[in-house]
């Protein structure tokens, strides 16, 4: 048996002997009616398991592409969430990559300053986007979340660099990359170059599960065949980020028993106890990899049920983002997750999100909009004007000064 294979039987059998015990896990109701149809099966079997080394070899069969496509649908109709293996990134790199990211946390705030994020359009020349978020510094739906991290973002186009006053505008700069530890520019450039591979096969898949039919010759970035989110993902926008969760309070509330005896909402019940806070991703995928702490991360179901999605050596955990529930105009949701590490150690985690090109324009696509009743969910915008209102929400001590 392989370490995946075994550590998700571990997985699956402490949720069948009854191991969902942890008090954050409990049922709740769904308030926001976000889900129509409960679900059972993920909470004895845990979230699907998808291999995609069909779509990464060039000889593969068509009958496993099939396979692995249908797959993809099931898991985004179902859970928007899925871990995902045959990807093909050796261990000793995704070891090193959490191993550098442990020890650039572990530097002193100086250090950590000198790549230090500043908003856009200031006297610091920051971007308002890239660099070093100290602990406070990130806000989930109002509230700060207990987490420091770096991000890292396809680098803008020099001859599209649009300087205002000789300030930089949103997302515009440059990547910071940290001095010490040295090894870690040349370790994560590698790394985004092999997720991005991962990611282009991801969405070659979706597009197939997606049945939205064979490659038109001639296409272009409209065209909406099995290829349009290839095409539309050619130049993402990607993001890479590192982040390190030092352990919430032990006296932590679960929101689930509060948010139903207080009648407040769930996030004004845990003002200060998310070390992130529910969200969706924006983009189209993310490339989930962490350490082995467990617990941590949390994935709504359908039902209103929070599942934690523990880490399975080896493998990502993958979930859809807000511009694939737009393109499929709802039938895949980009579902909501948070993260509430407790525990002795801090936790480090590094999503990848493989996204979008910045002017890719995201409108439903016909055929979905066919399949889920014939009205449409939105009217199109570009990935870049839904990324920039993110960012912008994003940090606590941001000012918008750049328009
Ligand atoms: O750290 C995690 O497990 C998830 C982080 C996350 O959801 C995010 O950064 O968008
Ligand atoms: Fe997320």
């Amino acid at each position: 048996m392989s370490e995946v294979e075994a550590t998700l039987d571990a997985y699956r059998s402490r949720l069948a002997g009854g191991g969902n015990s942890s008090p954050f896990l409990n049922p709740t109701p769904d308030q926001g009616g976000r889900y129509e149809k409960p679900i059972a099966t993920a909470h004895n079997e845990g979230l699907p398991i998808i291999d995609i080394s069909a779509y990464l070899d060039a000889e593969s069969t068509e009958e496993s592409r099939q396979t692995t496509a249908k797959a993809i649908n099931a898991a985004c109709v179902n859970y928007g969430f899925f871990y995902l293996t045959g990807h093909g990134i050796p261990v000793p790199i995704l070891d090193q990559v959490i191993s550098l990211a442990r020890d650039f946390f572990a530097l002193p705030l100086e250090e950590k300053n000198k790549i230090k994020r500043f908003d856009a359009g200031g006297p610091e020349g920051g971007d308002g986007a890239r660099g070093y978020q100290g602990l406070g510094e990130n806000v989930t739906g109002g509230l700060q979340d207990m987490q420091e991290a770096v991000d890292w973002y396809r680098e803008w186009p020099a001859d599209k660099k649009d300087l205002k006053d000789g300030r930089v505008k949103t997302l515009q700069g440059p990547n910071l990359w940290p001095a010490v530890p040295q090894n870690l520019t040349p370790v994560y450039t590698d790394y985004i170059s092999r997720v991005q591979r991962i990611g282009k096969a991801l969405v070659h898949a979706m597009g197939a599960a997606l049945e939205l039919g064979a490659p038109i010759a001639g296409a272009n970035k409209a065209t909406q065949d099995e290829n349009i989110f290839v095409r539309n993902c050619e130049d993402s926008f990607w993001v890479m980020r590192m982040i390190n969760y030092p352990p919430l309070a032990a006296t932590h509330t679960p929101h689930s028993t509060t948010a139903s005896t207080s009648g407040k909402s769930e996030s004004e019940a845990d003002a200060e106890s998310f070390s992130c806070g529910a969200h969706t991703d924006y983009g189209c995928v993310t490339l989930l990899h962490t350490d082995a702490t467990p617990g941590a991360l949390h994935v709504r179901l359908k039902d209103g049920t929070w599942l934690a999605a523990d880490p399975v050596p080896g493998a990502f955990v993958v979930n859809i983002g807000d511009m694939i529930e737009r393109w499929t105009n709802g039938l895949w949701k980009s579902t909501l997750h948070r993260v509430i590490h407790r525990g002795e150690a801090a936790r480090v985690s590094v999503p990848f999100f493989y996204e979008p090109n910045f002017e890719a324009m995201v409108k439903p696509l016909a055929k979905c909009v066919q399949r889920s009743g014939g009205k449409e969910m939105h009217a199109g915008s570009t990935y870049g004007e839904h990324l920039q209102t993110k960012v912008f929400s994003n940090f606590y001590y941001s000012k918008r000064t750049d328009w």
